[in-house]
């Protein structure tokens, strides 16, 4: 029994290229409504669910009859603008065969990479999420340059787990899982069944590159699945075309590949907020907010704050101390220092009024803040 994948309760899955599209043959409408089922069904069972799709330029190649993947960068990028149409019309019709809607959300680079866009996006995210919508995310193909690829979406997927804090990341690709060598090329290759994320002999096994359809390989989801491990995710890499894949992972059955983190979500978000930004500014707290904070967990409201000091941007880390002036917590402002100093001392609903438009109700939300 796979206790960390019964119990997780925020899954991001991802879906490959090859799985899709049929080993290139369109997009595989049977399977995917296979696969809606199964979501549908771990959202009524409370786990919230982010998809992340590939397949927008093997099904744009289908529809423009290319039978292989160009190499030009503008013929992939034409092909993935006609394809992502076709994939996200698919996702939303099968889904509303459920009574369940998604929403589109194309990514780049500099979305996860600029703090405040980082913020924008997750927070937009965790709406469509509290909404019971599902999220349908892909590389905003058409726009990125080589440089800023990500190229492949497993490490799209990972990132997002890391945006939204997956509990896990379940990669559906086209075999079982990682076996303990390329399975195309050594017909006697075993399953592993679980590994540390952080193995450093998982590396020789994972050496393959990907399929005709698809980008990464083995490698890219064994990268994957150490990123989506920083903010404390498990992952699995699994066959999407096993029977009720997803339902029988609910269910604890050992099947695919589990890669644990090193550490529990809670350490890896300590370590990831103190070891990785720079502080820009500081909260003094009244004595109620600091209670607030280090006995009930709560999140940092601008009412019970004193003073700002710094210069911050929204996105950026700050310090906040309690009235003696010691460190009580760290953690990333949801408003520019300019704004926090309109806005402290008042309750959250006057936020409006006052800035003339709202983020959000925190100054710091606790998901975004580390006691010290
Ligand atoms: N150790 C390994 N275990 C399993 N598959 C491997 C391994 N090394 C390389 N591969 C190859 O990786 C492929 C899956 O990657 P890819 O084609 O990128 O799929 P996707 O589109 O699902 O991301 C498999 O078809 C397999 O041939
Ligand atoms: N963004 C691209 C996906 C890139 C890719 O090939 O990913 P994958 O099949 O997951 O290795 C697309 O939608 O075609």
């Amino acid at each position: 029994m796979r206790s960390k994948v019964t119990g997780a309760k925020r899954w991001v899955v991802k879906i490959g290229s090859a799985l899709l599209t049929a080993d290139g043959k369109g997009l595989d409408r049977g399977a995917m409504a296979v696969w809606v089922e199964q979501m549908v069904a771990l959202r009524e069972a409370g786990v919230e669910l982010v998809l992340v799709s590939s397949g927008a330029v093997a099904a744009g190649m289908s529809q423009l009859g290319w039978t292989s993947r160009p190499s030009a960068m503008n013929e992939l990028q034409a092909a993935a603008s006609i394809g992502q149409m076709r994939l996200v019309q698919a996702w939303e019709s099968s889904f509303g065969e459920h009574g369940k809607h998604t929403a589109q959300i194309l990514l780049t680079h500099d979305d996860l990479s600029d703090r405040k866009r980082y913020l924008n996006a997750r927070s937009t995210l965790r709406t469509l999420v509290d909404l019971g919508v599902v999220p349908v995310i892909n590389e905003n193909d058409t726009v990125v340059t080589d440089e800023i690829r990500f190229g492949d979406n497993d490490t799209l997927a990972a990132l997002v787990a890391n945006l939204v804090e997956a509990d896990l990341l379940v990669i559906l690709t086209d075999r079982d899982g990682m076996f303990d060598a390329d399975p195309r090329n050594n017909p006697e290759a075993q399953l592993i069944y679980e590994a540390r994320a952080d193995d450093p002999s998982l590396d020789a096994v994972a050496g393959g590159t990907g399929g005709a359809l698809g980008r990464g390989g083995m490698q890219t989801k064994l990268r994957a699945a150490r990123l989506a491990a920083r903010s404390g995710a498990h992952t699995i890499i699994i066959g999407g075309r096993i029977e009720r894949v997803l339902d029988r992972l609910k269910t604890g059955e050992r099947l695919g590949t589990l890669l644990s983190p090193e550490r529990g979500m809670l350490a890896a978000r300590k370590q990831w907020l103190a070891g990785h930004l720079q502080t820009r500014g500081t909260l003094v707290l009244d004595a109620g907010a600091v209670q607030a904070l280090r006995q009930a967990n709560k999140s940092l409201l601008p009412v019970g704050v004193k003073t700002v000091q710094g210069s911050f941007r929204r996105g950026e880390m700050v310090v906040c101390v309690g009235p003696d002036g010691l460190e009580v917590a760290r953690g990333l402002a949801n408003y520019s220092a300019l704004e926090a100093q309109k806005i402290i001392g008042q309750p959250s609903d006057a936020i409006e009024s006052i800035l003339g438009y709202s983020a959000e109700p925190e100054l710091v939300h606790r998901d975004n803040l580390v006691l010290v």
